[in-house]
């Protein structure tokens, strides 16, 4: 039997914290036809707000090192301001938008990161997607627009990467739908060379992946945004593109557009 597409967007904090910009991805995705999920990040803006109230966080690997200062910081941005304002500007446009957390409705189950050479605070590896929840929404024609906040079940809020959230989400509805993953970002595709907007490499399979990597031309955000369109690749996500948000017009169109990750 067919299954029915489902697309799901990913749009981070460079496209977020450019009111054109946002509004003209926003634009594109009210048009992207049958079920769709937007999942947000929102970096810069934490950033810039965690300035004006003295809070400066710091990073490793691309993820952020989350105290219990900058979990209330990144709380009130990804899962306030943010969500609530992309929710605002999807109504505009009839999408009937709802926004979530990882902690409503139990949809996004996580455990605090422990790992042995780096104490990352307050952040999250997800344990368990409310599959049924989603299923629930998008058969009643909500459009979920998704925060990067989850929760451990034991009332403890934890900070997870956006990309991950996608990837995990996409990895868990591939069982039922035919899932397109979008990971969009402030550049055209992952680049050859970081200086050359132009250098965009169409296709990665993990050798090229490999490769790029040993050659340390991978740095930063790309690091997390790879890793998990990789794992998403293994799990048996049938498309997955990275590329700029605003190109979403013509990857839905099926344009070749930014990066295809492929086995
Ligand atoms: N090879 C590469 N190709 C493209 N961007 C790269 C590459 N290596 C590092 N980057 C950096 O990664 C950034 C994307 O990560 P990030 O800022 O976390 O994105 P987002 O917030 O949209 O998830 C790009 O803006 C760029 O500065
Ligand atoms: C643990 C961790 O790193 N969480 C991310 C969540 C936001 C995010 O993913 O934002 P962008 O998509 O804009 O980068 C952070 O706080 O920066």
């Amino acid at each position: 039997m067919k299954r029915e597409v489902i697309n799901i967007i990913k749009i981070g904090g460079k496209t977020i914290d450019h009111e054109e910009k946002l509004d003209r991805f926003l634009n594109s995705f009210s048009r992207v036809p049958g079920q769709k999920i937007l999942i947000h990040g929102g970096g810069i803006l934490a950033n810039q707000i965690g300035e004006k109230m003295g809070v400066v966080t710091k990073f490793h690997e691309g993820r952020r090192i989350t105290n219990a200062e900058t979990l209330e910081l990144v709380t009130m941005v990804y899962g306030g301001l943010i969500n609530k304002k992309i929710v605002a500007k999807l109504q505009s446009q009839n999408v009937n938008a709802i926004g979530l957390s990882g902690a409503d409705a139990n949809l996004l189950t996580a455990e605090k990161r422990v790992v042995k050479t780096i104490d990352y605070g307050f952040a999250g590896d997800i344990q368990k997607v409310n599959n049924d929840l989603l299923q629930n929404l998008l058969s009643q024609n909500l459009t979920p627009v998704i925060c990067p906040i989850t929760h451990d079940g034991k009332g403890q809020l934890l900070n997870t990467n956006g990309d991950t959230i996608a990837m995990t989400i996409a990895c868990a509805l591939q069982s039922q739908f035919e899932v397109n993953l979008w990971l969009c970002f402030d550049k055209k595709g992952v680049l050859l060379d970081i200086k050359d907007e132009e250098s965009i490499i169409p296709q990665l399979n993990p050798s090229t992946y490999a490769e790029l990597l040993s050659k340390s031309l991978i740095h930063e955000g790309m690091k997390p945004k790879l890793e998990n369109a990789f794992r998403a690749l293994e799990s048996g996500v049938s498309k997955i593109r990275i590329g700029s948000a605003d190109d979403i017009d013509l990857a839905i169109a099926n344009e070749k557009t930014g990066t295809l990750i492929c086995a």
